[in-house]
């Protein structure tokens, strides 16, 4: 988390909106974290989209389009990996933003297929909190176990190996 991938998922289908490219947006409607109808960076940058509770509903609302934006995708079911296999093998360009791993360092949702089946992956990094490195990993900072658990600072802290390998040891003390 915080490692920049919203702002380039609204970086790049802004830039498909300037070049007149028919754009469609969509989240999971999970994620009403910033707000309900937009995709919102930690920033505040924003685009507006279509919550959907399943993957399916993106064939539907996809037609006549160039590109397809998805963000927050490890929230969604594995059919989403079909999904977008269809939509790029009918030439629509499909831009996924999402989150690699949970909170325990396991691959999240549909993200390693879609990686897996992608032309291209880019992996963003935030800065480690504790010590200014890369961070590799979103450090739950809440007594929670539920995988899905939505939130921001008060909730998670981007840490890199070494500093979460210290703050797992900190929580067993
Ligand atoms: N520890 C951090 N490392 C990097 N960026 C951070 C950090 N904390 C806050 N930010 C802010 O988060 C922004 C990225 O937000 P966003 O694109 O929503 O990230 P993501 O979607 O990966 O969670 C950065 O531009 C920066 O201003
Ligand atoms: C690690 C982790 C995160 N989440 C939630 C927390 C946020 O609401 C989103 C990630 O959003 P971001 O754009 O990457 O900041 O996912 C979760 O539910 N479970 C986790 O393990
Ligand atoms: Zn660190």
């Amino acid at each position: 988390m915080f490692s920049g991938k919203t702002e380039e998922l609204i970086r790049r289908l802004k830039r498909a909106k300037f070049a007149r490219q028919r754009v469609e947006i969509f989240k999971p409607a999970i994620d009403i974290r910033y707000s309900e109808d937009s995709v919102v960076s930690h920033d505040s940058n924003s685009i507006s989209s279509t919550p959907i509770e399943s993957s399916a509903s993106i064939l539907l609302l996809s037609t006549d389009i160039d590109v397809v934006g998805i963000d927050e995708a490890q929230f969604f079911d594995k059919g989403l990996v079909d999904v977008c296999k269809q939509l790029a093998d009918s030439g629509i360009r499909v831009i996924i933003a999402g989150l690699d791993m949970d909170y325990k360092g396991v691959p999240f949702g549909p993200m390693p297929d879609l990686c897996a089946i992608a032309d291209e992956v880019s992996k963003v990094h935030a800065i480690c909190v504790r010590c200014g490195q890369l961070a590799y990993i979103s450090h739950r900072i809440v007594d929670n176990d539920k995988r899905v658990l939505l939130g921001e600072k008060d909730e998670y802290e981007p840490l890199c190996r070494e500093c979460y390998a210290i703050a797992l040891q900190e929580s067993l003390e």
